[in-house]
C-alpha cells in the first residue's frame, strides 16, 4: 500500500527511540501501535506456546511474583507431577512455574487493555492476563504495563497485570489448567458478520467447552457487545451449553466488573461516544453439569 513504508519507518523510529533501561515512565503512544482490525485466527502466526500449563514460565510476565530460589525445587517437583498427570489425561490442577500464584482473570482479545488497567487496582491480590492476537497491540499493552509499574513503583501497583500475544482459539488450554480461572472476559469480540466467517467468532459450542474447562466451578464468563446479533449468538451458545447458567440481572447490577466492562474498554467508550447500545450477558460455570 502507498504510504506503508513511511508509516513503518516512523513506527520503527519511535520504538527505537524508547529508552531501554526499563525506567521510562511515559505511556506508549497509541498511534505507533495501531494495526489493521482483524488478524486471521486460522493462519499460522508463528506463536510460541507451552506444551502444557505446567511448562509455562510466568516469571517474565509477573516479575514481582517470581518464586525465590528455595521454592524452585518444590515447584519443579510439583511441575513434574502435573506434567505426568496431564499426560495421563488427569486433572493437572493450577500448578504454575516461576511465580507464587496462578493467573485467575483472563481478558480474551484484550485490545489496547482498557479493561485490564481498570480492573488491576480493584483486584490487587489477583493476577490478571490480557491475551491478544495482534502483535503491535500486544506490544502497546506490554509497554503500558511497564510504564504503569514504573509510575507506581512506591506502591507496587500494576505488578498483578500483564499481557501476552496468543491465539486463544487455538491454545487456551495450553496456558491454563483445569479450574484455574475465576473470571473470563469476552469484551466486544470481533462480530465477523458474514455467515462464512462465523467460525472465527470466539464463542462457539467447542470454545465454550474450553472456557468451562479452565474455569473454576462458580467462575464467570463476562460478555459485552454492541452487535445485537452477536449478543444473541453468544447467549444462545452459552445457554445451550450444559456447563453454564446465565447470571441474573440483579446480580449483575452489583458487580463492579460489569460496570468497568461497560465504561473502560476502548470499544465500550467508542459505543458510548456514538450513543450505541451495549448488550451484557454473563454465565456461571456450573459445578456439576447434568449428564446430557
Ligand atoms: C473489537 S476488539 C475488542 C478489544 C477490547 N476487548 C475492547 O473491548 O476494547 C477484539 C479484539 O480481539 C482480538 N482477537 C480476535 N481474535 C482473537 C483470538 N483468537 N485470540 C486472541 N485475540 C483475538 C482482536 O485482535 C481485537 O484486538
Amino acid at each position: 500500500m502507498p504510504g506503508e513504508p513511511a508509516k513503518r519507518t516512523k513506527r520503527e523510529a519511535y520504538k527505537d527511540s524508547l529508552p531501554t533501561d526499563g525506567q521510562n515512565a511515559a505511556f506508549p503512544q497509541k498511534k505507533f501501535y495501531r494495526q489493521r482490525a482483524h488478524a486471521n485466527p486460522f493462519s499460522d502466526h508463528s506463536l510460541t506456546y507451552p506444551k502444557s500449563p505446567a511448562e509455562m514460565d510466568w516469571a517474565k510476565y509477573y516479575p514481582a511474583y517470581a518464586v525465590k530460589t528455595e521454592d524452585q525445587d518444590r515447584q519443579e517437583k510439583e511441575k513434574e507431577a502435573a506434567v505426568e498427570s496431564h499426560d495421563q489425561g488427569q486433572t493437572s490442577g493450577a500448578v504454575v512455574k516461576g511465580i507464587t500464584q496462578p493467573v485467575e482473570i483472563a481478558d480474551i482479545g484484550c485490545g489496547f487493555g482498557g479493561l485490564l488497567f481498570a480492573l488491576a487496582p480493584k483486584f490487587p491480590d489477583t493476577l490478571l492476563l490480557g491475551m491478544e492476537i495482534r502483535m503491535s497491540v500486544t506490544e502497546y499493552v506490554q509497554e503500558k504495563v511497564r510504564a504503569l509499574r514504573v509510575q507506581n513503583a512506591a506502591t507496587s501497583g500494576y505488578q498483578n497485570v500483564s499481557c501476552m500475544r496468543a491465539n486463544t482459539m487455538k491454545f487456551l488450554p495450553n496456558f491454563f489448567a483445569k479450574a484455574q480461572l475465576s473470571k473470563i472476559f469476552l469484551c466486544f469480540p470481533d462480530p465477523h458478520f458474514k455467515q462464512r466467517k462465523h467460525k472465527a467468532r470466539i464463542v462457539s459450542y467447542t470454545l465454550n467447552s474450553e472456557y468451562a474447562y479452565v474455569l473454576k466451578p462458580g467462575g464467570i464468563v463476562y460478555t459485552i457487545t454492541d452487535v445485537e446479533d452477536l449478543h444473541r449468538w453468544m447467549t444462545g451458545h452459552f445457554e445451550r451449553h450444559p456447563s453454564f447458567e446465565r447470571v441474573g440481572e440483579e446480580e449483575l447490577e452489583g458487580d463492579v466488573c460489569v460496570e468497568i466492562m461497560r465504561s473502560e474498554t476502548e470499544e465500550g467508550k467508542k459505543v458510548e461516544r456514538n450513543k450505541g447500545l451495549k448488550f451484557v450477558a454473563c454465565f456461571r460455570r456450573i459445578e456439576d453439569p447434568p449428564w446430557p
